[in-house]
């Protein structure tokens, strides 16, 4: 993993330890968010609180493990200290067609920033600039992102920026997939003059080194989510070492890990954009009483331990099915051993 730890616990705690506190969940959503209308999440209690291990079901062991560091901060050694109490957020409006914008766009409450998904599989550049025309129509004032999730070639990157530019566009979230392609996308954009952001998350999110990005000069921000890269302490120490402004995002998750991505915003010293954690308004249900969800556009950074305490009731009802429990018990279980092995080699290394 290089020079940043991959587990920010002080000790792993014992599998049997993990496992006595482990629930698994699904949720449903209100609207279809990366081709899934459920979200299902292991949930975990330690000593300091809960934490959520939901890695997308494509990652590997390997990237599954940071999202279990994260867990296991949150659990068993808490948030760092904040510098804020409160976190603004932007509204994310999935590819849904631009007569449902009003609708997705009411659930958030009112917001300053918005972020729009583009370059969705199966759609055109005519539904992108729909979308986002729709958006600008409901929120003239609005700041407004797109994010391809990688979904465009170069060219066709640098041919939709160009359209999509003259909405107003704050910046666009990985347009093109590796860090090269973000570079040679801001590179021609610059060129041809036409003034759009780069931001890179899956550059960082899945490298296996994720300053290498900013070493590269390949984006203008970075996107960072705690649980991906292994929790809030180490995303923390990315964020530094990247030197870049950084905006906060979740990966769909339930209020239990939307409050690990509270607290790194909360801790960076510098939150220049509104970060993406608004998400708990597209999930139909919540495990904890007072789900974490914008109030007048930001999230409150207070007590967030008690805030993600998952409510007992709530976690039966949105048990997953058996056969789904012991899915993620297994995941769990290979990835705790993937970090315990890790543990080992650190451990050797300073004898
Ligand atoms: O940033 C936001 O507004 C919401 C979070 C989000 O878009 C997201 C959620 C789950 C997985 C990937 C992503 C992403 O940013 O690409
Ligand atoms: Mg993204």
């Amino acid at each position: 993993m290089g020079p940043v730890p991959a587990h920010p616990v002080p000790a792993l705690p014992p599998l049997s330890a993990i496992e006595a506190g482990a629930a698994v969940v699904r949720l449903p959503l209100t609207v279809r968010f990366r081709g899934v209308t459920e979200r299902e999440a292991l949930l975990v209690r330690g000593p300091a609180g809960w934490g959520e291990f939901a890695p997308f079901p494509e990652y590997d062991d390997g990237e599954a493990s940071r999202w279990l560091a994260s867990a296991l901060e949150a659990a068993w050694e808490g948030f760092p200290t904040p510098v804020r109490t409160s976190v603004p957020v932007n509204a994310t409006v999935p590819a849904v067609a631009p007569d449902r914008v009003r609708d997705v766009l009411a659930a958030f409450g009112p917001v300053s920033a918005v972020k729009v998904k583009v370059a969705e599989a199966g759609q055109s550049l005519a539904d992108d600039i729909g979308r986002v025309a729709a958006v600008r129509e409901v929120l003239p004032e609005a700041a407004l992102r797109v994010d391809a999730n990688a979904g465009w070639s170069v060219p066709e990157a640098v041919e939709a920026l160009g359209q999509l530019e003259p909405y107003g566009l704050e910046y666009a979230e990985q347009p093109v997939p590796g860090i090269n392609g973000l570079a040679e996308v801001r590179a021609l954009l610059a060129a041809r003059g036409t003034p759009v952001r780069i931001a890179a998350d899956e550059a960082v999110r899945k490298a296996e080194d994720p300053l290498r990005v900013a070493r590269a000069r390949a984006a203008d921000l970075i996107v960072v989510k705690a649980a991906p890269l292994g929790g809030v302490r180490r995303a923390l120490g990315i964020v530094r070492k990247a030197g870049l402004p950084a905006v906060v995002s979740s990966a769909l998750d339930t209020s239990v890990g939307l409050a690990a991505g509270v607290a790194l915003a909360a801790a960076l010293p510098s939150l220049p954009y509104a970060c993406g954690l608004g998400t708990g308004a597209l999930l139909a249900h919540d495990v904890v009483a007072e789900p974490l969800v914008p109030v007048r556009g930001a999230l409150s950074a207070e007590r967030l331990a008690q805030r993600a305490m998952a409510d007992p009731e709530l976690v039966q009802r949105w048990a997953a099915p058996e056969e789904r429990r012991e899915w993620w018990l297994e995941r769990l279980r290979r990835c705790h051993a993937v970090l315990a092995a890790a543990e080992t080699g650190q451990r050797d290394a300073c004898h």
